[in-house]
């Protein structure tokens, strides 16, 4: 499923948190949204998830606005994974996981053996075998991003939008993470802070400040030195890799 916000704007009261923001995710591509702090991932990706309604613009999935399409057809076809999963609920992670089925299941049906299959099966696939039962309030945060993501692709989403979806988990988790995106057919935005993870495995970069795009296409395109150094203030290396792809070695303009 192709995702688009076209001309996107953002406003709570006097402050525009996103002016005329366009974005073009094609059918499975992996679409790394990134910019400094406040500069309206977030926000964005609210918008896309229509948790937020945008003041101008749309956003379209394949050809049709977003707020055409019933909310379960939604649900169904469009997972999202903020930054702020609740930390305090009451569950098991096995409780967690089946929340991503409900689009699936019939109103009030019971969960069938089919949900509690594809349940230890997305818990082999995070590396948790077996935690069906642990509590949700006492995993740690990168366990619980890995189950949070796990419960999203239980959804079996056409378009996954992912709020730092690396936050919290460590080095391996990392490389893991950005390479079964990059694999999966889903079409991934999801906002990332880790340039070189960004170059490395995504189809197209989206680079955000204060609220407006500053450029958008391929990593190679869009993260060079002297973005990188006008919109992150930092310094950077950047060495080609195949297929528009970047390395990125970044050091203190302060040094
Ligand atoms: N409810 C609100 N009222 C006023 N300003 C807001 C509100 N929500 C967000 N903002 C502001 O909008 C801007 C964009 O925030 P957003 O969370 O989208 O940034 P971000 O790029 O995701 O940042 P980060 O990297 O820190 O997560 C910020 O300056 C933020 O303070």
């Amino acid at each position: 499923m192709r995702v688009r916000a076209q001309d996107v704007d953002r406003r709570i009261g006097a402050t525009t948190l996103l002016a005329s923001v366009t974005l073009d995710a094609p059918p499975g591509s992996t679409v790394g949204l990134l910019g400094p702090n406040g500069s309206g991932k977030s926000t964005l990706l609210r918008v896309l998830a229509g948790l937020d309604r945008p003041d101008g613009g749309r956003v379209l999935l394949d050809e049709t606005d977003r707020t055409a399409l019933p909310r379960r057809a939604v649900a169904r076809r469009v997972a999202v994974v903020t930054q702020h999963e609740p930390t305090e609920a009451d569950m098991t992670v096995a409780d967690v996981l089946l929340l991503g089925r409900i689009p699936h299941r019939p109103l009030l049906a019971p969960v069938g053996a089919d949900d509690v299959h594809r349940v230890s099966a997305a818990l082999d696939g995070a590396g948790l075998a077996g935690w069906e039962r642990r509590r949700w309030a006492s995993l740690s945060g990168g366990e619980r991003q890995r189950v949070a993501i796990a419960r999203a692709l239980l959804q079996e989403p056409d378009v996954l939008l992912l709020d730092e979806p690396t936050n919290h988990l460590d080095i391996r988790h990392r490389f893991a993470l950005l390479a079964d995106l990059a694999r999966a057919p889903v079409t991934v935005v999801a906002a990332l802070h880790d340039l070189d993870l960004a170059g490395q495995y995504c189809d197209r970069i989206v680079l955000l400040a204060a609220g407006r795009v500053v450029a958008a296409g391929t990593p190679a395109r869009v993260l060079t030195e002297e973005s990188i150094a006008e919109v992150f203030g930092v310094g950077a290396d950047v060495m080609p890799g195949p297929g528009g792809r970047v390395r990125i070695l970044l050091r203190s303009l302060a040094v």
